[in-house]
């Protein structure tokens, strides 16, 4: 197994080279042929790679890696925003989300979280925050459309072209003008009004070292209600060089609930949390609730998928 990990991330440093020597990361046939290659190298999660063990050199190519890929993907949701949104006045553009490359992976990921979200809480959520939702709001969108037909979503973003192209993309949909609202903003200078929320989502790629995490994370503990639901993503195996880790020693003040390892396709790991301080039966609107109480131990579940593969999931101790 060592040299079969050798190899891979042997193949993962070259990627790196060739990636890091680009002069832009907009899309184009080599770009996305480049960044196709290093997700299918970083997929298979048979292996044991712990990337926090690795060498010194290999972590920082870690790091750099994780933010071209940050910034890969912010220009990939850039291009299709911005081609759907000058599609011809008669036409909806949320009715063609599916020229994004990635639009299937957000409809697994998506039906993935709500169905995680549903298992920890049975009040559906009257208002959603997602931090760092970028110009293609996919994860808000899909809920919305598909999951959450009742829920008004706020998108906050740092960057407000982000918002001005994702604001286009609703801007037609007679349902979701209403429910997507827009806020540009560091979710660091986000203070008033977190509290209103029963649930807040955390993008894989706001805070993309594990300092930046934190801080994000912190600051969110600070603001949201108690009782309220924090989703994160994080990245195990391989996908670790993707994307940022999220750890349980990083959610100081919550009640980390589940931490849910794919298999398939869908690269991020879901990570559930509980602001802790809340009645665990309220919602953060005092809506009454039979929360799903995980188990009372720490133990890890492999359940399968209807795909027939393991998948992991973690479900940790109630506080009682
Ligand atoms: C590219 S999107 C990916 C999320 C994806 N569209 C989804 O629906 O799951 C990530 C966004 O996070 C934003 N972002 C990064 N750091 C942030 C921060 N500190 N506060 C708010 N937004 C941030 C970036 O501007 C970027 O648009």
């Amino acid at each position: 197994m060592a040299c079969q990990n050798n190899l891979v991330v042997k193949q993962i440093i070259d990627l790196y080279d060739q990636i890091s020597k680009l002069e832009c990361l907009k899309p184009s046939k080599n770009v996305d042929t480049l960044f196709g290659q290093l997700v299918s190298t970083c997929l298979p999660t048979d292996t044991n790679i712990d990337v926090t063990k690795m060498s010194d050199e290999v972590k920082d190519m870690r790091s750099n890696l994780i933010k071209l890929c940050g910034e890969g993907e912010g220009y990939l949701e850039q291009h299709f925003s911005t081609i759907l949104g000058s599609l011809p006045e008669d036409q909806n553009p949320l009715d063609h989300l599916n020229i994004f490359p990635y639009y299937n992976n957000y409809l697994k990921l998506g039906k993935l979280e709500f169905d995680l979200l549903s298992q920890h809480s049975s009040h559906v959520p009257s208002k959603i925050a997602f931090v760092g939702s970028g110009p293609m709001p996919l994860t808000s969108i899909v809920l919305a459309k598909f999951h959450l037909p009742n829920t008004t979503f706020h998108n906050f973003d740092i960057d407000s072209h982000a918002n001005t192209l994702a604001s286009s993309l609703v801007s037609r949909d007679p349902d979701l003008s209403k429910r997507m609202i827009f806020h540009t903003t560091d979710v660091l200078n986000a203070t008033e009004g977190l509290d209103q929320y029963d649930v807040v989502f955390l993008a894989a790629l706001v805070g993309m070292d594990k300092e930046a995490k934190v801080k994000a994370i912190e600051h969110l503990e600070k603001h949201m209600a108690p009782g309220a639901t924090l989703m994160l993503r994080s990245a195990h195996a391989l996908r670790a060089f993707l994307y940022p880790i999220v750890d349980s020693s990083d959610l100081k003040g919550f009640q980390l609930l589940t931490i849910y390892h794919p298999t398939d396709d869908v690269v991020n790991s879901v990570v559930i949390a509980r602001k802790l301080g809340g009645s665990t039966m309220t919602g953060v609107n005092g809506t009454r609730g039979c929360m799903f109480m995980p188990c009372n131990c720490s133990k890890v579940h492999a359940i399968m998928n209807n795909r027939c593969k393991k998948m992991m999931i973690e479900e940790f101790s109630a506080i009682e």
